[in-house]
């Protein structure tokens, strides 16, 4: 019956010291079962430290008995952190005879075998304790010396000998049916039985080979990154896990010499079902790369990669320079000695070759040994290049990818770019360059990812309803225009609402119920777990209480932009907080439409001041509700007549006195003040309110009711003014020496003020350049559609500041 196996690896920082250890046994309990096989290597820096010793011994040098006592010591303290006494007793007993055998291997003869049989005592350490913590942990395993069943005879490279291997592993197998086995890594013997190690990066490729060998299923590699990435992850901060590859991709990238998967570790998938999954030991729930056989119809680049120095073989050749060249790089691939990427150049005659530092000796040596055959008359090596390279399935087709890698090597000491026969890869040779910041600026060009926005939106009323209607219209153009990826993600009410962070529509927010109440703080729990890169709050309430919470807000780098004026208009000591609050978290807060609705007047002014003028009064008509009251008002008609039009067409505040005791007007007379420079109380400015002291303490409703009861005043107000020749306005005024009031007036017929369009503001602005004759910024300065308009307008230059 045949197994359904799964052969995972522990690379050497994946067991780098007890705590390491129990990491990995938690991983194997958890994602394995009975006859899996868990590949080790050896534990931290242990080959390294035998690499040592070992030298220490061939010179005789006697700190290699210290040095091998160290070791030895650093062994049985995992031992100890690990098992009980009990279980630690026989591993002891068994370190310390190794102890001698080491010592006694040093003191003979030092050929490539005594010297691979003192390398293996660091994975056969590794299975053995690994096997028996994961019993101790109730995980039945049992350990092997792969040295049994891997067979490969002497090289720099040895090759399993599969014919020999697979009928030897499985009789060891077969002893071990109902437990997980641990199997030591990079260690294999020959005819002889003598050592033998799987030499440079053996160690992943005897997984995947033990694999082939037990036809496993999967083979996952654990190590300290959680797979392959778009770039260097230590390079280019954006970069992303990729999780899925196809084989001939990540043997692409393997082939070019990036150190993350290396070419040996993939040939034995072209011999067995095996998938390979990258996963990170530290971090198990971090993603995974899964390395699939399937084809690809991808037509573009998911990886920029590079490598540090590279060396450069030119070869010129004394007869048939293009039957030699192509034969020579035949052969050489034949060998698993293929350059990293090369370049022929016909009339020279010359083919240029890039090796890997890792490569080149071996490389060399070959090319020696090949010369007469291949008739190559001179081989000149230089050294000190990179090699940057795009990597995926058909990038050589993608014209834009092509021609962004071209432009941005176009820039270096570039010495070619060749593009792979498979059409896999597009490689570029350059002088020794700092690579990181071509990197990034590849990576950002070619694969930059969408910035995620999300909105969350208070006050769903006269305009924030007229707001959403308005960015529904325009989402995805706005999402396009600024190449973001837009989402409204809630919508509130003052109760309750709706949260979805897969986003709303109109019409989930018409036919389904709100899903979310209204409480704070438990709502900041929800907002802050929020999926995207950015988030913004937008506040169309005029509600005090919400914006109590705009500090939370910006601690939690959350944008803000508000129509409602409280916070704006707030005692200084926290209007002064909100802003560093703010700027100290990279969140923006933008009010555009707490003063004129959709009037630039904040902008004029910052814009006035950031260039170096300086603002000396800023006066005028600020509220659209009285001007629309006061420009239309004749006697003719009740006052509160055409106070009631005013509310329905959306112009006025919620509560209208806020409108007509002047409060409304204060406030945006201070957030200008505010932006002029000035640092003013709301209590600096004075205010002589329409509203009489008994309708002041009636409820909103009953005050509708009484309206009414202002028309006498306001006849009485505009008859005064009409006889002198005037007529009534509701002012606002403030200079730099912080005189500041709101109230009615009766001016002039022909002043300025006087002859505006109903529910104009203006807004005039003396400073130091614009001293005799003001800067007047004049326009609806109220209603759904400008005052929508002017939050829209807020939002553009929000995602216009963070794509
Ligand atoms: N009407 C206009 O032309 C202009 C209005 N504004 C400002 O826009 C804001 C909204 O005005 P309108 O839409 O006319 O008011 P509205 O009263 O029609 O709408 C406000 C909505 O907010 C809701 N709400 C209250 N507290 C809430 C909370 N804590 N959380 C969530 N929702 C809450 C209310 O239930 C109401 O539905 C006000 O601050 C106003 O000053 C600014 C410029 C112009
Ligand atoms: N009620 C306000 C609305 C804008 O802030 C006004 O009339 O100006």
């Amino acid at each position: 019956m045949s197994v359904n196996r799964h052969v995972h690896k522990f690379g050497g920082s994946s067991l780098a010291d007890a705590g390491c250890f129990k990491r990995v046994a938690a991983i194997v309990a958890k994602h394995t079962q009975a006859q899996d096989l868990i590949v080790v290597s050896a534990a931290g820096k242990t080959t390294n430290r035998l690499i040592n010793i070992i030298e220490l011994a061939k010179q005789a040098d006697n700190a290699a008995a210290d040095a091998l006592k160290g070791l030895i010591e650093f062994q049985s303290k995992l031992v100890n952190e690990l098992l009980n006494e009990a279980a630690a007793k026989p591993i002891l007993a068994a370190l310390d005879g190794e102890h001698h055998q080491i010592a006694s291997l040093l003191e003979g003869e030092l050929n490539a075998f005594t010297c691979n049989e003192v390398l293996s005592f660091g994975e056969r350490w590794s299975a053995r304790l690994l096997a028996a913590l994961l019993s101790a942990l109730d995980c039945q395993a049992d350990w092997l010396d792969s040295r049994q069943f891997f067979k490969a005879e002497l090289s720099t490279q040895p090759q399993v000998d599969v014919a020999q291997s697979a009928p030897l592993l499985a009789s060891c197998l077969a002893d071990k049916p109902a437990c997980r086995v641990v199997v030591t890594g990079f260690i294999c013997s020959d005819s002889e039985q003598r050592t033998v190690t799987l030499g440079r990066n053996g160690s992943d490729y005897s997984a995947t080979e033990l694999a082939a060998l037990a036809d496993a299923v999967s083979t996952t590699i654990w190590s300290d990154v959680a797979g392959i990435y778009s770039a260097d992850p230590r390079l280019v901060k954006d970069a992303v896990l990729l999780e899925n590859l196809a084989l001939a991709e990540a043997a692409e990238l393997s082939r070019i010499g990036t150190s993350v998967l290396h070419a040996r570790t993939l040939e034995p998938l072209a011999r067995s079902r095996q998938k390979v999954n990258l996963r990170c030991s530290y971090a198990p729930n971090d993603g995974q790369t899964l390395i699939h056989r399937k084809g690809t119809n991808s037509h573009s680049a998911k990886i920029v990669t590079s490598v540090d120095n590279v060396v450069l073989l030119e070869l010129t050749f004394t007869q048939d320079f293009t039957l030699n060249a192509t034969a020579l790089l035949e052969a050489l691939a034949s060998h698993h000695l293929a350059p990293a990427t090369r370049h022929k150049h016909s009339e020279t005659g010359s083919l240029r070759m890039a090796y890997t530092c890792e490569l080149v000796d071996e490389a060399l040596a070959k090319i020696d040994q090949l010369a007469s055959q291949f008739h190559i008359q001179k081989i000149n090596r230089s050294e000190g290049y990179s090699l940057v390279a795009l990597v995926g399935a058909g990038v050589c087709d993608n014209p834009q990818q092509c021609y962004q890698f071209f432009q941005h090597l176009a820039e270096q000491p570039l010495e070619f770019i060749h593009s792979s026969a498979d059409k896999l890869s597009l490689c570029a040779v350059v002088r020794k360059i700092t690579l990181e910041p071509l990197l990034k600026d590849l990576h950002s060009h070619l694969f930059k990812q969408k910035t995620k926005l999300g909105l969350v939106v208070f006050g769903k009323g006269n305009i924030g309803s007229q707001w959403l209607e308005l960015f529904d219209q325009q989402q995805t153009t706005l999402a396009q225009q600024h190449e973001l990826e837009l989402s409204l993600a809630g919508v509130f009410s003052s109760k309750a609402g709706h949260l979805d962070f897969a986003g709303l529509n109109l019409e989930q927010l018409d036919n389904t119920e709100a899903n979310t109440p209204l409480i704070w703080p438990e709502l900041f729990d929800k907002l802050k777990r929020h999926p995207y890169d950015e988030l913004a709050i937008l506040d169309i309430t005029a509600s005090e209480a919400l914006s109590a919470y705009y500090a939370e807000f910006a601690r939690h780098g959350f944008h803000l932009i508000t129509a409602n004026k409280h916070a704006g208009a707030s005692e200084q000591a926290n209007y002064t907080a909100l802003q560093q609050a703010f700027s100290d978290h990279g969140a923006q807060w933008l009010s555009n439409a707490t003063v004129g609705a959709g009037l630039p007047v904040q902008k004029s002014i910052q814009s006035l001041r950031e260039s170096g003028d300086e603002i000396h009064a800023i006066s005028g008509i600020f509220s659209g509700t009285l001007s629309w009251l006061f420009q239309q008002y004749d006697g003719t008609v009740a006052f509160s007549d055409l106070l009631a039009d005013a509310l329905n067409q959306g112009l006025t505040e919620p509560d209208p006195r806020e409108d007509l005791s002047g409060k409304d007007v204060q406030r945006k007379l201070l957030i200008l003040a505010r932006e002029a420079g000035l640092e003013l109380e709301l209590a600096d400015i004075s205010l002589s309110s329409l509203v009489p002291e008994h309708l002041e303490a009636l409820s909103v409703e009953q005050f509708l009711d009484a309206m009414s009861e202002l028309d006498q005043s306001m006849l009485e107000a505009f008859n005064d003014a009409k006889r002198q020749g005037k007529v009534i306005r509701f002012l606002a005024t403030v200079n730099k020496k912080e005189e500041a009031e709101v109230g009615l007036s009766a001016i002039d017929a022909l002043h300025p003020f006087a002859n505006l369009k109903p529910c104009d503001n203006v807004f005039a602005i003396e400073s130091l350049w614009y001293k005799q004759n003001p800067l007047v910024i004049q326009g609806p300065g109220a209603g759904r559609e400008v005052t929508a308009g002017a939050i829209q307008a807020d939002l553009v230059s929000l995602c216009k500041s963070i794509k």
